[in-house]
């Protein structure tokens, strides 16, 4: 019985175990693979009692062929997709389909923990997204980035003399004194900043930071956040109960 979450997003494909009444973000397992080492994985999948599959992907065609080829056979699978409505959330974008499916997953995971509240999720992956959630349960609209990396690559692939930088585990001073820290300065600047104008411009009353970049950025912010693991999965988890 147990069921088997998955965001394909475009540089890693994030899963989830949860047994049945397991509480949000409680997982039996979990796991992050690029794209090509969807088929180990697989394997693994197809002794672990599944049943029911629900797949947010936002990585192709070709992605969604291997992971159709990497469950395991003969389980329910949904593959997860913007709509009008669901688990309580009304979607705000003017053509609801045309949202990323992990944007709606997010904003649904989101409102699961934040209940009531006007809510900004940040998901910082190979885009950021940054995401309104009304109190009342509306999507409202939000921001797409470049991530941190495609951020950061761009200036060292476009310019003769920047280098390509990685951040550190705490943020450089905003007003870096050398190429390297004035680099990431501004690239974090950039993050944090569209996640604080967002939060200011909804009069937010919670802050949901989550994705591969978030142990950078959300450091770099100057407001109470929270920094949830994987808030697609929990979206997904959410909106698999609400069913
Ligand atoms: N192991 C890592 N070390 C350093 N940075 C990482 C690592 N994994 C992810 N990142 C950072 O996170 C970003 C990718 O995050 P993540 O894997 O969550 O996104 P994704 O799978 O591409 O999802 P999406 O397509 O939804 O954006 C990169 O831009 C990079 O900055
Ligand atoms: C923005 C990304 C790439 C973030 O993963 C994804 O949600 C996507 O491809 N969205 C489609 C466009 C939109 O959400 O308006
Ligand atoms: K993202």
């Amino acid at each position: 019985m147990t069921l088997l979450l998955i965001d394909a997003g475009n540089t890693r494909i994030k899963w989830a175990l949860a047994a049945p009444g397991a509480a949000l973000g409680k997982w039996e397992q979990c796991g992050a693979v690029e794209h090509a080492g969807l088929d180990a994985v697989g394997a693994g999948w197809r002794h672990a009692g599944i049943t029911r599959a629900i797949v947010s992907n936002v990585a192709g065609a070709a992605v969604r062929e291997r992971i159709a080829q990497a469950l395991p056979a003969g389980i329910d699978v949904e593959w997860f997709a913007s709509v009008e409505e669901r688990a309580g959330l009304r979607n705000g974008y003017r053509n609801p389909g045309q949202l990323g499916c992990d944007r709606f997953s997010a904003a649904i995971g989101a409102r699961a923990l934040a209940p009531g509240q006007d809510v900004i999720v940040a998901t910082c992956g190979t885009a950021t997204t940054v995401d309104a959630i009304s109190a009342d349960g509306r999507f409202i609209g939000g921001m797409i980035l470049p991530g941190l990396a495609l951020m950061a690559g761009a200036l060292a692939s476009n310019t003769a003399q920047l280098p390509q930088v990685a951040p550190g585990a705490a943020p450089p001073p905003v007003f870096g004194d050398n190429t390297h820290d004035a680099i990431v300065s501004g690239c974090l600047s950039a993050q944090a900043g569209a996640i604080e104008r967002a939060c200011a411009a909804h009069g937010a009353t919670a802050c949901i930071v989550s994705g591969g970049a978030a142990p950078y950025i959300a450091p770099a912010l100057t407001l109470a956040h929270r920094v949830v693991d994987n808030i697609v999965l929990v979206g997904l988890h959410a909106a698999a109960g609400a069913d």
